[in-house]
């Protein structure tokens, strides 16, 4: 489903509504004017930056803050009207806060405790949700007896116990190393769907968000840039701020020389590049500066007398490096004729891996559909 398809839901539908939020501290915006819906059921990430204020718009969802300007609902109740002990939200944050002392299962059946469910339902809920999570022979292992990721499961299935509303993820898998993250992104979306939670999970991961969520809203200096399901912010990125933090992208800086309807051409140190336009660019004129983008997986390279002829642009360049990634080639190429730009290219040559080397002379093109164009 795309961004605009989310504003069709009915407002039942609206697990989450979140109206003109803003949170200033002393002189600094945290968050300007945020605004967003999320449908029931989704997984929603909010990617961006250090300091960009994801946090504090999740701790105001939360109900921990309140916002100096805009409200926030839940279920359509604004969250400042539901007392805290009321508010039915699962919660898993970097910092675990299991208890170290007690047993796997003591943890999971901790907030069933505090909400007064009845005793004899609680060991049924406890195992079903340890099984979810995959842990349904560890009820009995102290949390120090657990690995890094059986722990995390752990946390998942406390924040889940209860049956909340909403689930709200700060960074939960920060800490861990590369291949225990990747394999709990998996493990939160599986959960996830099986569930039908609403989720927000926050995140600088752009990898992450990519790979778990239905939605992402991306931010920066307080402001949401763009909201999109994941292939949308990949492939139409709302301005250059989201083309450069999502993916490896290559910005090329000229000044337009001709424009129709969704095509540009521009001149970039006297060399003519086309592209297309993005959606938001109004007000762009012949003559405007402007800044084209290219990912990394979208430019072609060939030596200096190989054929690129079917593609829109075609530079000349010099290897300034090359790393192998193992499923991938990433090429450093100076650009002499774009004023020296420096451009980054992945290659998956399956035979010789390697083709090319620093100080070899080589040929980049790409098509006018995969540079888009910018207001600078
Ligand atoms: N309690 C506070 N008092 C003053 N300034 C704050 C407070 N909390 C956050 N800020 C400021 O608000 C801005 C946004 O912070 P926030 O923690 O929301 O960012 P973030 O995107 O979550 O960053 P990170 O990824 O580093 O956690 C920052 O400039 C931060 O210094």
């Amino acid at each position: 489903m795309d961004a605009s398809a989310s504003n069709l839901h009915a407002a039942d539908d609206i697990a989450v509504s979140v109206k003109n939020v803003s949170m200033v501290f002393g002189d600094v915006h945290a968050v300007d004017d945020a605004s967003f819906d999320l449908p029931e059921g989704k997984f929603l990430t909010i990617l961006g930056p250090s300091g960009s204020g994801k946090t504090t718009l999740l701790r105001m969802i939360a109900g921990f803050d309140m916002p100096t300007r805009g409200e926030i609902f839940i279920k359509n109740q604004p969250v400042s009207a539901i007392p805290p002990h009321k508010r039915a939200i699962g919660m898993v944050f970097q910092k675990l806060a299991l208890f170290p002392h007690m047993t796997a299962a003591e943890n999971v059946a901790f907030p069933l405790k505090m909400r007064r469910y009845q005793v004899r339902t609680i060991p049924d809920k406890v195992q079903h949700y340890l099984e979810l999570v995959r842990l349904g022979g560890y009820g009995e292992r102290r949390i120090n007896e657990l690995s890094g990721g059986q722990q995390q499961r752990v946390a998942i299935a406390r924040a889940l116990v209860f049956e909340p509303d909403l689930l709200l993820l700060d960074e939960p898998l920060a800490a861990l190393d590369r291949k225990l993250r990747e394999e709990m992104q998996l493990e939160f979306r599986r959960i996830q769907k099986e569930l039908g939670v609403t989720t927000i999970n926050v995140t600088h991961d752009q990898r992450e968000a990519l790979v778990v969520s239905d939605e992402i809203i991306i931010m920066n200096n307080g402001a949401i840039q763009q909201k999109a399901a994941p292939v949308g912010a990949y492939r139409a990125p709302a301005n250059a701020f989201v083309a450069n933090f999502i993916g490896v992208t290559n910005f090329v800086e000229g000044k337009v020389s001709k424009l129709t309807d969704q095509s540009v051409e521009f001149e970039a140190d006297g060399v003519t590049l086309s592209g297309t336009l993005v959606e938001q660019t109004d007000g762009l004129r012949v003559g405007a500066n402007c800044s084209g983008a290219v990912r990394a997986e979208q430019i072609r390279i060939t030596s200096r007398d190989g054929h690129l002829d079917s593609l829109d642009s075609i530079v000349q360049g010099k290897v300034i490096d090359c790393i192998f990634e193992g499923e991938r080639v990433v090429y450093e190429i100076l650009i002499s004729e774009l004023g020296d730009t420096l451009m980054r290219v992945f290659d998956h040559d399956q035979e010789s891996h390697l083709q090319f080397g620093p100080g070899d002379d080589v040929r980049l093109g790409w098509n006018a559909r995969d540079m888009q164009v910018f207001k600078k």
